[in-house]
Parts: C-alpha cells; structure tokens; sequence
C-alpha cells in the first residue's frame, strides 16, 4: 500500500502546511533521565546517555520492548519532563531554551485527553480557534477541520460525543488536534496504537506527508509491519534505556548483522529489532552493538551552527492574545456546561432539597428567643451545605479538566492567565446562583429578618464562604485524583467546622486550640453570619415562654463570644482566604505545567 498523489486519504498539503522548506535538525546528546524510588531511596536509569538526531523531511520511528524507555525519551525531548534530566537538546546545533522548544515542539500523548461534552468536529473546531492564526477566517478553519477529520477517518464520528468514540478514533483525534498547528516538529507516542492495519496505515502515510514537507517527526511505534515500515524513513531502537540503533531503516539490518545478529530472511526487520533490544544484557553481540552505537557520548561532533533567530523568530507561543483565548475558553466552556448540566442541576436540586429539609426541621426558629441555638445551628447547617455542595462538585469534575488543561497549555493552545480568568467567570454564576437558591430558602422559611441590610451582609458571607470551598475544591482536585480529594476535603472540613466557634466557642477553647479559631475560615464565615443575622442593633427577639434568658441579643452574643462583632473583620478574613486558596490553585496549575 504505497500513498500516491492522488489518494483520497491525502490532505491538500498546500492548505496545511506554511512549514519553510529549509531542512533543519533536532539533536540530543546524552540524554540521561533516572527515577528515585521513594521505598528504598535507590536510583535507577531509564534512559542512558542517548544520543540522536532527528532531521526535518524525514519519518522517524521510535522502537523497543515494552519500558524499554520510549516514552520516556519523547517526555524528555518535549520538554514535558525536567526533573532529574541531564543531556542536551538541540536545533541545528544551537541549545534549545524550554521556552522556545514549547514554541516548536508539540507533543500528543500515548493518553488521550478529550473533553467528553464536545463533538469530534467541536473539539477539532475549537482547536483550530486557539491554534490557528486570527487572520484566517472561520471559513477556512472549517475547511481545515473538515480535511483532517477526512483524512484521519473520522468524517463518520464528527458528530459523536469524544466520550462516546472508540478508543482507536480518540487516538486519532487526538493526533488531529495537534496537526492543525503548524508545529516544526512533532512527537507522536503511539499514534497507532488501537488502530487497525488500514487506518494506522493511512494514519503513517499522513504523518510522514507532514514530515516531507519539512517537519521532524518522530513517532513512538509498536512492531510496524512491512509495509508501515516502507513509510518510515529512519528507527531509533531502544533496549532498557540504551540506543541499540540509530539510522536509516535499510541499514538497520546489515548494522546487526555487523555484529553477529543476522536477521533471518523471512523475518520483519521490525520483529527482529525487537527481538535484538529484548536479548539479555549479557549477550556479548548486544553489548558490542550497543558500545558502538554509544562511541559518540564520546567523540561527539556538534552538528552545523545556525543563527537562532533565522529559524525561530517567526514563532509566537500562542496564536491568540490572551483576551482571545479567554474568549473561546468561555464559548467551549459554555457548550459543555450546556451540553453536560447534570453537575449542575445535581448541584441544584442537592441545594433545594437540602433547604427545604432544614427549613421543615427549623421553621421559623428566626424571630424566637427561645430557639435561638435552634437558629444558629440554622446558621451553620447553611455554611455546611454550601461548602460540601461547592467542594464535592469541584473535585468530582477538576481532576479530569485539569489533566486535559495542563495536555493543552503545555501543547500551547492558551496561557495558564487566560484559562484561570476564564474559570472564574464560569464559576462565579455557578456558584451565585446553587448558593442563593438554598439560603433565600431556608431564609424564607426559617423567618430570618427580612431586612435587605441583614439578607445582603447573609448573602455576602455565604457566596465568600461558597468561593472559598469551591477554590479548596479546584486546589484539590489541580493536585489530587478524585478519591484522594475527597478524603482531604472531609479531613479539613471535620477540624475546620469544630473551630467554627459554634461548637467550640473561643471563650471554651484551650489556650493551644485557640490559633486554630483564629485561622478556621468556617469560624469567620459564622462569625459573619452570626453578625448578619444578629448584629447590627437588633432589636430584642419574641420570647414565647415566660423568660427567655436570650431575648436580649446582648446575652446571646456574650455566650457565644462574639460580644462585640466585628463584621468587616470577618469579610476581611474571608477575603485573606480567598486571595491565598486562589493564589494556590494559580500555583498548583503552574506547577503542573511546569513539573514532569
Ligand atoms: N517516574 C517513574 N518512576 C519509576 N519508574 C518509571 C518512571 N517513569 C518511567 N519509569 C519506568 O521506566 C521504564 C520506561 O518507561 P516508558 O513508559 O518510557 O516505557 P515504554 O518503552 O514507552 O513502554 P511501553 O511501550 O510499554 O509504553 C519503565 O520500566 C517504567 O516503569
């Protein structure tokens, strides 16, 4: 199966493709990567001093047994994995910083990352929006789209849900998403894995199509068979973590065989690589092989040096400003809000049901001295429902959509700036909106005071009480998986809520217990409800009884110590906790970025 000029499967490559025709290289020079085990503190090497260059207009495949070090070597050479690297990457000759070789290289993954409420076309539509060039109207985006998902077999899935495609198709569009860039070089971890022989074919064909007209591509490859291999151009073999070969495909063959590794003739030079990177160490013709392919950690030649500005300073990170991006943040946002409401209406008739049993179990506690701790508890049981119904829907949802953020920043789609504004503004409403529903409720029915100064400072400490939980949340859920998550959040919620100062008043609290009320946002948050509700010269309450010991507020405030309220100290609290949880996520994101 040759790709002919012709072929249906093959893109236009005219209206693909603005790479320049100048051949350039991508080098590295003893990339070595080694791993700490946490259990024994013992280190051990997964690549060893590798060595190699990859040259534009020409397919590279790489090869070896499995954990032989493949993916490895293509986190390394992405610049996806720093730590605990050493070696050098390099762009005809000249050091490749991190910030330009994000500029350059775009890396898909052996995990695809797709975002389950979109479509195929939608997700490759919106990719075009932030990948491609402002200058090129909507028109002629669709039309680029409307060419990979052709080429890439997925014109029958375009309007299938990415959660609903199979495994072989998500790959694929997940190569899709990255080919609609212009990426100098690209790095492909098993593009054809899940996929039959026909369609990892045309898959192949199309990949190197991309790399003649003058990209470095190198793909991880899993035992291509003869005919994918006719496709690519050179292999660089891998056995744990060493080169065993590194070349063009012909050769590689006659390069074993040098050493006493003779392929049998009815053998696919492929099989035979494996089978040569899978002897044991020991074998004297693999460790010969392999200290010749490893002479040039030595004798290391730097290729040609060229001016870095002529071959990188066309290049912008992002190919929108951040207000752009922002834009389309929102608008992919607000499809999969719409498309996938169920957290959001789960949220929702959570909230009402919640209000409406609290409101039966506490009807009209407001105005009556008599059921005043009744009331309080009225008090807290809201902060409770706001802060678990924030914090649950959070970390149920974030650690998926952080994954899929960290893939598509790291791949340059958007700036970290542009995706944290964009959360915010579709949190808030969110959030405003399953807050609200639940305390006007139990306010209605509660007979909390209807005065606008009383419901508006309420409302005020609920939502900053709901932003607070909610960013707790998003932190969570940036740095644990969903079950870590949510065993930390009950672990800070439980001390938290017992120095809430209901339970446990400050007066009441030990002298090594009290810094822990002085930090407990749920203390401030009830302390500011306490206030809204109580404070501010309320009159005395109803005393139903004979004597109601509480009906002078005074009494009440004293017992609970909370004599003189300070209101605005309680928002200023709340609002520390919130600049400090959203400085937290901010950072979490960064560092995921960043790290491995
Ligand atoms: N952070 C890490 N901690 C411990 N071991 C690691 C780490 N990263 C990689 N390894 C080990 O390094 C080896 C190479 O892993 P890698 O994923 O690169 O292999 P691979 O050749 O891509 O394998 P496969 O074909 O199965 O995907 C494996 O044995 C893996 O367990």
């Amino acid at each position: 199966m040759v790709v002919q000029a012709d072929d249906p499967n093959s893109i236009p490559m005219e209206s693909l493709e603005s790479v320049s025709p100048r051949e350039f290289e991508l080098s590295f020079r003893n990339v070595s990567y080694c791993v700490k085990h946490k259990q024994d503190r013992t280190h051990s090497a997964i690549l060893k001093n590798l060595s190699g260059s990859f040259r534009s207009g020409r397919l590279v495949g790489i090869m070896g047994p499995s954990g032989a070090g493949k993916s490895t070597l293509l986190n390394v050479l992405s610049g996806f994995k720093k730590n605990n690297v050493t070696g050098q990457l390099m762009v005809d000759g000249q050091r490749l910083s991190e910030r330009r070789s994000r500029k350059i290289i775009s890396y898909t993954q052996q995990e695809v990352c797709l975002w389950p409420s979109l479509t195929v076309e939608e997700s490759l539509r919106y990719a075009a929006e932030f990948k491609l060039s402002p200058c090129i109207n909507r028109q002629q985006k669709m039309v680029r789209v409307r060419e990979l998902l052709h080429v890439l077999g997925l014109t029958p899935c375009a309007d299938t849900l990415t959660s609903s495609v199979s495994g072989g198709q998500a790959k694929r569009l997940s190569i899709g998403l990255e080919l609609l860039s212009d990426p100098k070089v690209m790095l492909l971890d098993e593009p054809t894995s899940g996929l039959d022989t026909v369609a990892a074919y045309q898959v192949l064909a199309h990949v190197k199509q991309l790399a003649e007209r003058g990209r470095v591509i190198a793909c991880v490859i899993h035992q291509p068979n003869s005919q994918q291999l006719l496709l690519i151009d050179d292999l660089y073999v891998l056995a744990k973590g060493r080169r065993i070969y590194s070349g063009p495909t012909g050769e590689m063959v006659t390069q074993f065989a040098r050493f006493g590794l003779e392929c049998p003739v009815s053998h696919n030079p492929a099989d035979y690589a494996l089978e040569v990177a899978s002897l044991d160490q020991e074998d004297e013709r693999l460790k010969r092989l392999m200290m010749e392919e490893e002479k040039d950690i030595f004798d290391y030649n730097p290729p040609r040096l060229m001016v870095e500005k002529s071959f990188d300073g066309s290049y912008q990170r992002y190919a929108l400003s951040t207000l752009q991006q922002l834009g389309v943040l929102l608008r992919r946002t607000s499809s999969c809000t719409m498309r996938d409401s169920y957290q959001f209406k789960a949220r929702i008739l959570i909230n009402i049901a919640i209000a409406l049993i609290t409101s039966v179990a506490f009807y009209n506690t407001g105005n009556n001295a008599d059921r005043i701790l009744a009331n309080t508890a009225v008090l807290i049981i809201n902060l409770y429902a706001i802060f678990f119904t924030s914090i649950v829907s959070a970390v149920l949802v974030y650690p998926r959509e952080s994954a899929c953020f960290v893939l598509e920043s790291k791949n340059n789609w958007y700036s970290l700036r542009a995706y944290y504004l964009a959360k915010i503004v579709v949190e808030l409403p969110t959030l405003i909106f399953s807050s609200s529903v639940f305390f006007l409720i139990v306010y209605y029915f509660t007979s909390q005071p209807f005065e606008w100064l009383r419901i508006g400072t309420f409302a005020l400490v609920c939502l900053m009480f709901g932003w607070i939980s909610q960013m707790l949340g998003l932190l969570l859920g940036s740095l644990l998986s969903v079950q870590n998550s949510v065993f930390v959040s009950i672990l800070i919620m439980v001390p938290a809520s017992l120095f809430s100062g209901f339970f446990v008043t400050l007066r009441d609290a030990s002298v090594l217990l009290r810094p822990l009320l002085y930090v407990s946002f749920v203390r401030y948050a009830f302390e500011g409800a306490v206030h809204a509700i109580y404070g501010f010269d309320r009159p005395d309450l109803e005393c139903p009884e004979v004597f109601c010991y509480f009906r002078q507020l005074k009494r009440f405030l004293e017992f609970v110590s909370m004599p003189d309220l300070p209101y605005g100290v309680d928002l200023l609290a709340l609002a520390g906790w919130i600049v400090l949880l959203m400085g937290a996520v901010y950072f979490s994101l960064r560092r995921r970025i960043k790290q491995d």
